[in-house]
């Protein structure tokens, strides 16, 4: 890879033009954009959200170190496989999609199908976004202190995870790794699941306006806003999502009515009691989501890795079970087929970390974090 590594976002929607944007002003590379559409690129162009606009994917990606496709899920396959064709052999690539499981799997078959080794790829899902689309709602302090899920597998070499979680990391995400699975579960509970509550919210308040009028939105206030913002979304965006994570969502769904359902029932016992304790539990657990401050200090955990498929991910998502970030990782080679794994966490972790690799049966320790790495 070049010193300035370049970049190649092939989207140049909310989420690619906040990426790039990002990109090129903390100067983290050199930033060339694509997407389908014609205004877009120009829009991009005009907003000078990349170094470079081009004009589809072949040019986009042709001295590409990191390749991001930042496309509805549905292509994201398609879009990785064209870049794979004419990306540099060491390029890696890299997705924004909000669903996981599907997209891996179908980018992995789709690389391997056109002769591509998919180590060189890594799922990705920043945490962050909002309810506008398209270029001019870029951002470029999007991603700043915001978690960024990658979702490696037992294909994904050490290298891919490393240079695509070095960009992130520059641009102030935080990244959690996961499986591409687990990924899916819990973003049914907590972005997909949540979506649908505001979008019924929104629905039913409108409804009530359209019978009332507009006095029903004068009296809505802060509370109605923050709760239904997100409904303002996509509808076609999000259509994709619900359809590609269905049965996690409806697992989220029962427990979001069965609540719903225990609340009603409170209500019309009058068993104002209990309906205290239920807020005060909700309370309570909303306190606990407020993300926590973040440590500078940091440290590495050298844990010794077997040469053989998935070591890695086994590493990196039982840390990102443990919602312990992966700040950095390097590769510490050794003779024949052990070498070990550095992965940079924050100080306080520590302990936390080497508990949870150990009970995975890992031989882990920890060292000062050396700037070297
Ligand atoms: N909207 C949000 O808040 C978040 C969205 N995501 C994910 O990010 C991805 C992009 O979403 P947004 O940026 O919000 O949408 P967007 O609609 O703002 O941008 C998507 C862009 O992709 C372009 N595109 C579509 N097909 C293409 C192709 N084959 N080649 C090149 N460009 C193509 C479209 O022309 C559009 O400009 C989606 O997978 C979404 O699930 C992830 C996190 C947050
Ligand atoms: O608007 C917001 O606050 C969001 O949370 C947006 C969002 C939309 C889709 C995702 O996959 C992730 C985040």
């Amino acid at each position: 890879m070049s010193t300035t590594p370049r970049l190649a976002v092939l989207g140049g929607g909310l989420i690619g033009g906040s990426l790039a944007v990002a990109c090129r002003r903390l100067a983290v590379g050199h930033v060339t954009l694509t997407d389908t559409s014609a205004d877009v690129r120009r829009a991009a162009a005009g907003l000078g959200l990349a170094d470079e606009v081009a004009e589809d994917v072949a040019a986009c990606v042709r001295a590409a170190d990191v390749v991001v496709a930042a496309v509805p899920a549905a292509v994201v396959g398609d879009v990785l496989e064209q870049a794979a064709r004419y990306a540099p052999a060491d390029a890696v690539f890299t997705d924004v999609a909000s669903l996981k499981g599907s997209v891996t799997l179908e980018v992995t078959s789709r690389l391997r199908a056109a002769g591509v080794d998919p180590a060189r790829f890594v799922g990705g899902h920043p945490m962050a976004g909002s309810e506008r689309s398209g270029p001019q709602a870029a951002d470029a302090t999007l991603f700043q202190a915001a978690t960024w899920v990658l979702t490696p597998t037992a294909d994904t070499a050490a290298e891919t995870l490393r240079r695509v979680s070095g960009v992130l990391r520059q641009i102030g995400a935080r990244v959690l790794a996961l499986a591409p699975a687990r990924h899916d579960e819990l973003v049914a509970l907590v972005s997909h699941l949540p979506h649908l509550a505001a979008c019924t919210l929104a629905d039913v308040a409108g409804e009530a306006s359209a019978r009332a009028g507009e006095v029903v939105l004068a009296v809505a206030g802060g509370g109605f806003r923050d709760t239904t913002r997100i409904a303002a979304s996509d509808p076609r965006l999000w259509r994709g999502i619900l359809a590609g994570n269905r049965d996690a969502v409806l697992v989220a769904l029962n427990r979001y009515e069965q609540r719903l359902t225990e609340v009603r029932r409170l209500l019309e016992r009058g068993d104002d009691e209990a309906l205290e304790a239920l807020l005060g539990r909700a309370a309570r657990a909303r306190a606990q989501l407020v993300p926590k401050a973040v440590d500078d200090a940091v440290v590495d955990v050298v844990v010794a890795l077997d040469d053989r498929p998935g070591a890695l991910a086994t590493i990196t998502t039982a840390l990102g079970e443990a919602a312990i970030n992966v700040e950095d990782l390097a590769m510490r080679h050794a003779e024949g087929r052990r070498g070990a794994l550095l992965v940079r966490i924050a100080a306080g972790e520590c302990e936390r970390a080497l508990e949870v690799l150990t009970a995975r049966g890992l031989a882990a320790h920890a060292e000062p974090a050396d700037a070297a790495t």
